[in-house]
C-alpha cells in the first residue's frame, strides 16, 4: 500500500524508525545505516531505510510542528511500524544542562493544539518504559551528563504579546522545550505503537529566542552525532529484545 503523504510503500518500511524534524539530519541518520536506500522525499518528509546491526530501521523526517509532524506518525504506524524513537533539537530549561547537553524525555507536557484535537486533556502524553530505558542507556555510555525527564511540547517558537510559560514548567521540573514529542507520544498510545524521544540542547529556552536561538553550533552538531548514535544502539536494543521474547 502506497502512504498517501509520505509517499513510501508500505513494504519497504520496518517495524523499528526513527523521525527526526529536519530533512537533512534524516540524510545524516541514514549515513550511519548500512544497505540505504531512500524511499521517498515529499514535502517534508523524506524517508530512507537501512541497516544496523542486522536490523531494518526506517528514517524519515517529520518537519517542524505538531500537525504536520502527526501526519508522519500517523502515516508511518498505519504502515506497520511498532516502534518510533524522535530525534530531535530542544531548549534547556536548567543551567545544569547547557547547549550540547541531551535529554531523553520520559512524557511531555501537552502545550500544543493537536493532541487537543484527539483526545481529553486529562490524557497523559508518555513515553514507552522500555524504549525509554534502551536509549538512556545508549545515551548514558556516550554522555554521562545525559539529563532524563520531562519536556515541553509547544507549537509557537517565537514569543508574540502572550507570555511563554517557560518559567511556569521550570519551576515544576521541567526540563527542555521543543515542538513534536507530546504529539508523538499520544498517537503512539492511541495507535498501539510505542514510543521515546532523545533530544540535544541547543541553548537556553527561556531567553529571547528571536536574538540568541542558533541551532547551527558545532556544539549541537556533536551532540545530535551523539543522539542519533545512542537512538540506532537504542533500536538494536530494542530489537533483540523483542527477538528474544519471540
Ligand atoms: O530539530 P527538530 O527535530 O526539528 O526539533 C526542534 O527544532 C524545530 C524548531 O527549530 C522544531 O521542530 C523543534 O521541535
Ligand atoms: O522548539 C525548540 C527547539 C529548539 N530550541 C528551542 O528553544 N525550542
Amino acid at each position: 500500500m502506497l502512504l498517501p503523504i509520505l509517499q513510501v510503500q508500505t513494504e519497504d518500511l520496518s517495524p523499528y524508525a526513527i523521525v527526526c524534524g529536519d530533512p537533512f539530519r534524516a540524510e545524516k541518520i541514514a549515513s550511519k545505516l548500512d544497505n540505504v536506500k531512500e524511499l521517498a522525499f515529499s514535502r517534508e518528509y523524506r524517508t530512507f531505510v537501512g541497516e544496523a546491526g542486522g536490523v531494518k530501521i526506517t528514517v524519515t523526517s517529520h518537519g517542524v510542528g505538531s500537525p504536520g509532524a502527526a501526519v508522519c506518525f500517523e502515516e508511518l504506524i498505519k504502515g506497520g511500524v511498532k516502534t518510533l524513537i524522535r530525534v530531535g533539537t530542544a531548549g534547556s530549561y536548567h543551567s545544569e544542562l547547557p547547549a550540547g547537553s541531551l535529554v531523553v524525555s520520559t512524557a511531555a507536557v501537552r502545550e500544543e493544539g493537536l493532541t487537543r484535537q484527539l483526545v481529553p486533556q486529562a490524557f497523559p502524553a508518555v513515553a514507552d518504559a522500555e524504549v525509554v530505558r534502551a536509549l538512556y542507556e545508549a545515551a548514558l555510555a556516550l554522555d554521562p551528563n545525559v539529563g532524563r525527564g520531562i519536556t515541553l511540547t509547544m507549537d509557537a517558537l517565537f514569543a508574540g504579546v502572550e507570555e511563554f510559560p517557560h518559567q511556569k514548567y521550570k519551576k515544576a521540573g521541567v526540563l527542555a522545550v521543543e515542538m513534536e514529542i507530546a504529539a508523538l507520544y499520544v498517537i503512539a498510545s492511541l495507535r498501539g505503537a510505542r514510543a521515546g524521544a532523545i533530544v540535544a540542547l541547543d541553548g537556553y529556552a527561556d531567553a529571547d529566542l528571536k536574538e540568541v536561538y542558533d541551532p547551527h553550533t558545532d556544539t549541537v552538531a556533536k551532540a545530535v552525532e551523539r543522539e542519533i548514535q545512542a537512538a540506532i544502539q537504542a533500536v538494536v536494543r530494542l530489537a533483540a529484545a523483542d527477538a528474544s521474547k519471540a
